[in-house]
């Protein structure tokens, strides 16, 4: 299928020659061609340039985008969209005063949507999920990590993985699997930690290398959660295995848990609410991506990343939805896009390059996602009529994408 896009009023995010993310001062220059066209062929972005360059020629689909910005689809590096049941009621209780913390410590949380995915079959589990990738896709993104971590048993977290990969070979998404059997410890094993982790570490994860189920390795290293040392057994242990860690870290408190995740060349540090001078200085000049998560601290109402912060110390910033049922039952990337810029105080250039090069970065696929770039995945939202893209964040609740093409496929 060849696609020729035509008449674009202003193509985002391209870069003649790929890079892999954009940090500090770089992440203000969103380069753009107005009045632009765009080939996509064989699920791959072939050519791009001015109008006065669009070549004539055979083409399956000609999209006339006059009036439309045309950009990367969003790649969402930090999900969590298998689950079963939802948590309305924690919801409520929140509302009613209780924090997350009282609401967890009763036994609600994760040990609770735990409960009910180890109570539902893999079937009725990827039936459910499969209905939140695809309104994601519809949203814009074309790229998702996704974690298990509501199984915390050895089959829930197989079964949550199984569900995962069939995911990945049913829908044109890219998608990216993360173990996060250390999620939250089970209450059998609430005053034996180590038993816990030995279960990770003895049984989890050579099952899910020998099935090859996930692509990196996740904790949520937090007080009351998983320690920095117990965090540490876990990343050792998933490299030990080819995962790398992606960590849960810094969402409630700064315990010097960014400082051992850059030690163990984690690929991104996720959540970040709470952020002190410290870790700033350890993740300059890493490998590490940190990565925001706006819509999270807007429904539990905690502090956002401070991004204003991070990008003036030169640190690149990447952004994600964590769509879970518990701090964010949403996965809308466009939401997530608009908060950064109202709430984080980052421009509409650094947000959408947070969104896009950053967020592959995160993912590990910057190669494939996140510009526009020839030889990467055909992969693009088309808006509709826009007087320019400050629009996306502006018009924070309407819907402006007319159209999303993922790896080829109109969505
Ligand atoms: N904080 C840890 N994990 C999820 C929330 C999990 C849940 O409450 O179900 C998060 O990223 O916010
Ligand atoms: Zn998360």
């Amino acid at each position: 299928m060849k696609i020729l896009i035509k008449n674009i009023k202003e193509l985002l995010q391209v870069r003649e020659e790929n890079i892999d993310k954009v940090s500090g001062a770089e992440m203000a220059v969103l380069p753009k061609i107005d009045n632009a066209f765009l080939i996509l062929e064989n699920n791959v972005i072939a050519d791009f340039g001015t109008m006065s360059n669009c070549p004539d020629g055979n083409f399956d689909k000609i999209i006339d985008a006059t009036g439309r910005a045309v950009l990367p689809t969003w790649v969402d590096s930090h999900t969590h969209i298998v689950y079963a049941g939802n948590r309305v009621q924690e919801f409520v209780d929140r509302i009613n005063g209780l924090s997350y913390e009282e609401i967890a410590n009763r036994g609600g949380g994760i040990l609770n949507s735990a409960k009910k995915l180890n109570e539902t079959s893999e079937e009725e589990i990827y039936n459910q999920s499969k209905a939140r990738l695809k309104e994601v896709m519809t949203q814009g993104t074309g790229a998702v990590e996704i974690k298990s971590g509501y199984g915390l048993t050895v089959e829930g977290e197989l079964k949550m993985l199984r569900v995962i990969r069939k995911l990945a070979e049913n829908y044109p998404v890219k998608i990216k699997a993360t173990f996060l059997g250390a999620h939250a410890f089970p209450t059998e094993y609430k005053e034996d930690h180590s038993a816990y982790i030995d279960l990770i570490i003895n049984e989890m994860l050579p099952k899910i290398a020998a099935e090859n189920l996930a692509d990196y390795v996740d904790a949520f290293l937090e007080t009351g959660y998983f320690s920095v040392e117990e965090t540490e057994r876990i990343m050792e242990s998933g490299k030990q295995y080819g995962l790398t860690p992606k960590i849960h870290v810094n969402q409630f408190t700064a315990i010097n848990g960014i400082e051992a995740c850059v030690k163990h060349g984690a690929l991104s540090v996720d959540h970040l609410e709470i952020v002190t001078d410290e870790d700033i200085e350890v993740l300059k000049g890493s490998v590490t991506m940190p990565v925001a998560l706006p819509s999270c601290s807007y429904f539990i109402s905690i502090p956002y990343t401070p991004a204003r912060k991070m990008i003036s110390a030169g640190l690149p910033l990447a952004l994600a939805t964590d769509f879970n049922p518990g701090t964010t039952p949403s996965g809308n990337m466009n939401f997530v896009v608009a908060t950064a810029c109202i709430k984080m105080k980052m421009t509409p250039e650094e947000a959408i390059n947070a969104a896009t090069i950053n967020g592959a970065y995160a993912m590990g696929i910057s190669d494939t996602h996140g510009s526009i770039t020839r030889g990467k995945s055909a992969s693009v939202i088309i808006t509709k009529p826009l007087t320019s893209y400050y629009q996306l964040p502006y018009a924070f609740g309407s819907n402006l994408i007319e159209q999303v093409i993922v790896n080829g496929k109109l969505i």
